[in-house]
């Protein structure tokens, strides 16, 4: 039997495709590609992948909710690393259509009637939109490479989507405009969940992500919680509440720990939170993979 891993991520040509292929460069590893997030995480959880990718924060909008939640209610996947990837995003669509002269460099955004893209790249573009397509109309998709998919497929329509250069060069259309996320320093943090294993052996820092349920009746549980890792000096890199779903107004914190549960501290931090009452629930305890320029 081969022992060549299986790793599901969005379609081919997206962001998460480049970021995938830059965390396994020189590795063989087989990419499944999967039609939306949800699709992702379930072809891993019902065992035809052995791991998931899944964009999960970016520089300019902040934690992707919906994959978060997804992580938390849906599925059971151990995270196994994470890494932070550059999110490139580019105006694209057919300049023989949306220019006068056939050059792209030429676009006119009156020409440009709707604008598609996933809904993180269209936040990290809204001043792009604001600015210079004030007046197109703008649709969420399951992924920028759909976009770009769905611009190709309906000719003469003033269609134009965010996305990668790949996926423009897939669908054999033009890049109008290079760079239009709206700021420069644009990271997108991706999570690799799932059942297997995985080994790296040059990691030097290490994660761990734990859900935090307060009990109902303890005034000051968030900050014994927060305390338990304060005096012992861990960092936290991120805590956000979100909601159980159960009830209206009850909520679980999503705490990132930045060190592995195999050290002294984080048992013992853990254990002081479980003796307040809190429910925890352990995510992960990961590599975090720093981003190299190649
Ligand atoms: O649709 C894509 O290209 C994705 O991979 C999702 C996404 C979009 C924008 C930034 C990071 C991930």
């Amino acid at each position: 039997m081969s022992s060549r891993k299986k790793v599901a991520l969005l379609p081919r040509g997206t962001v998460s495709d480049e970021a995938v292929r830059y965390m396994f460069r020189g590795q063989d590893v087989e990419f499944v590609y999967c039609k939306m997030i949800a699709d992702v995480f379930q072809s891993t959880a019902n065992g035809h992948t052995d791991w998931s990718v899944i964009p999960i924060e970016n520089t300019i909008d902040g934690s992707v909710n919906l994959h978060i939640d997804w992580l938390v209610h849906e599925v059971d996947l151990p995270i196994r690393a994470e890494w932070v990837f550059p999110s490139i995003q580019n105006l694209i669509g057919d300049a023989s259509e949306l220019s006068s002269d056939g050059n792209p460099a030429h676009w006119e955004a009156d020409k440009i009637k709707k604008v598609m893209s996933h809904p993180v790249a269209m936040a990290q573009c809204l001043q792009f939109v604001r600015s210079r397509l004030p007046h197109a109309e703008l649709e969420t998709l399951n992924s920028t490479a759909e976009a770009v998919r769905t611009v190709k497929s309906n000719p003469g329509k003033g269609w134009a989507a965010f996305g990668t250069k790949l996926a423009a060069a897939d669908m054999e259309l033009d890049v109008l405009e290079e760079g239009v996320t709206d700021h420069d320093n644009n990271f997108t943090r991706f999570l690799l969940v799932g059942n297997a294993p995985y080994e790296n052996a040059t990691a030097t820092t290490y994660k761990t992500s734990i859900l935090v349920t307060l009990p109902e009746d303890y005034p000051g549980a968030l900050h014994q919680v927060l305390s338990a890792f304060a005096w012992r000096r861990i960092n936290l890199s991120k805590i956000e509440s979100r909601p159980t779903k159960k009830k209206l107004g009850s909520y679980y914190f999503y705490i990132d720990v930045e060190l592995a549960l195999d050290t002294v501290l984080m048992p013992a931090a853990i254990a002081e939170i479980e003796a307040i009452g809190c429910q925890v629930r352990l995510l992960g305890s990961y590599p975090s993979l720093p981003y190299e320029q190649t």
